[in-house]
């Protein structure tokens, strides 16, 4: 399976194309939308969140509710484009118009700059346009296609925040991603300890207040994972390295860890390798998952625990000093609306990416241009490891 995405901030939609999906895998489109809702919202989201409804469009590869095997498009429609018709439009335009709404002023921490010299943009908008974290709307839609298919073959995934701007989330390391996602379903900042939510919020008001934005930590949780995902034999195949690149790839996300993941330096090897065991019913299984269910690239059945770390929003009302690409003068960058903090909506994308990468890795592995070939392949692989 593979997807594309394209799409301008402000301009008419967004659009994906995933290619080979299976066929006959029902799809649930409210899921689809209830799944987009949630990239939307969280606590700190700013003015843009309000205009904006978004809701899927889906023009092929779907018919009487099952997919087809072929190509499957979505659409998002941006709402805000009617605000932006002139400014985002296709044909050439006088160079009144050209200049309104011109970015000359590129802002530290976004691809203004760096962008504009690269692919010779006079307006820096040519760049900032494609590189605002509203294409992320069309990877959680992807996912929210892969997710019932990980769904339908008994997968559980969640995601909640740990960390807001420094403040740390109480949480049990052996919540089932079945609970995480009902308890942080409940929460404004996705977090599933209550405590931790409103010290949360008071952080990012407070750092709002001060023209300050904030970062923070989210983890996502896969249950039930099939074993020997990804692959050992070549460095490209692993899975823990494609969930890495794809958490790295959103918007702002810095790094990246897998189970005890950084702490794992300042432990002892007795301390991070989890031990095997075997009985009738589960099969192999460990005693513990510091590892986070990798070993050698491939799943090895006990959960996926993935964090990545989000740095702070670019854009602050605190301006920050920049150069004006026409005359080179300084000046302090100044904002229109930005978000203060979007950790929770991009826990939700961290989900979607990994969501995404575990569903490439079953396709790849088993018989998948059914859905009912692939369920059977499935059950079949999970007895056979069961028993090996
Ligand atoms: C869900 C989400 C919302 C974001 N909202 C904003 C925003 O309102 N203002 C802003 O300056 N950056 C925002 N960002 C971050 C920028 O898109 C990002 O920092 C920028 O494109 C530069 O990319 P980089 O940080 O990966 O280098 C957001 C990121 C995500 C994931
Ligand atoms: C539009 C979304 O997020 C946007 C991401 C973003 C950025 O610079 O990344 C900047 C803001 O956009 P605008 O400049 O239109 O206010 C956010 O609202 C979204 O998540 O759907």
């Amino acid at each position: 399976m593979r997807f594309l995405t394209a799409g301008e901030s402000h301009g008419k939609e967004l659009t994906t194309i995933i290619d080979g999906f299976p066929a006959g895998v029902p799809i649930d489109i409210d899921q689809i939308n209830h799944e987009l809702k949630r990239r939307q919202g969280g606590y700190g989201r700013g003015g843009r969140m309000k205009i904006e409804t978004d809701t899927v469009e889906i023009t092929s590869g779907i018919r009487h509710g099952k997919t087809l095997g072929s190509p499957i498009t979505c659409i998002v429609k941006n709402d805000d484009f009617k605000n932006w018709e002139t400014v985002m439009g296709l044909f050439p335009v006088s160079d009144k118009e050209k200049a309104m709404r011109r970015v000359a002023k590129p802002r530290p921490g976004h691809a203004d700059l760096v962008g504009g010299i690269k692919y010779q943009h006079n307006d820096l908008r040519n760049v900032l346009e494609r590189s605002s974290a509203r294409e992320t709307t069309m990877r959680v839609a992807v996912a929210a296609i892969c997710k019932q298919l990980l769904q339908a073959l008994d997968i559980e995934v969640a995601s909640h925040v740990l960390e807001i701007g420094g403040v740390k989330a109480e949480v049990s390391d052996a919540l089932p991603a079945k609970q995480i996602a009902i308890l942080a379903e409940q929460s404004s900042v996705r977090c599933v300890d209550v405590k931790s939510e409103e010290r949360m919020k008071t952080k990012i008001d407070q750092t709002k207040k001060e023209g300050n934005t904030i970062g923070g930590i989210v983890e996502v949780v896969v249950d039930h994972v099939p074993m020997g995902l990804g692959s050992y034999t070549q460095w490209d195949a692993k899975l823990d390295g494609k969930i890495a690149q794809a958490i790295v790839s959103i918007n702002a996300f810095k790094g990246v860890e897998f189970g005890v993941g950084f702490k794992a330096s300042e432990r002892l090897g007795s301390d991070v390798m989890d031990e095997i065991i075997w009985d009738d019913t589960q099969g192999y299984s460990r005693k513990s998952n510091h590892l986070g269910g990798f070993e050698g690239g491939m799943t090895n059945g006990m959960p996926i625990v993935v964090r990545g770390v989000m740095k702070p929003i670019p854009t602050l009302y605190k301006p920050l000093m920049s150069v004006n690409i026409d005359n080179k003068e300084p000046f302090k960058a100044s904002v229109e609306r930005s978000d203060s903090s979007a950790v929770p909506a991009a826990c939700v994308i961290a989900e979607a990416m990994v969501i995404i990468e575990v569903a490439k890795a079953i396709l790849d592995k088993f018989d998948s241009d059914s859905f009912e070939h692939l369920q059977t392949a499935v059950a079949e692989y999970r007895e056979y490891t069961k028993n090996f």
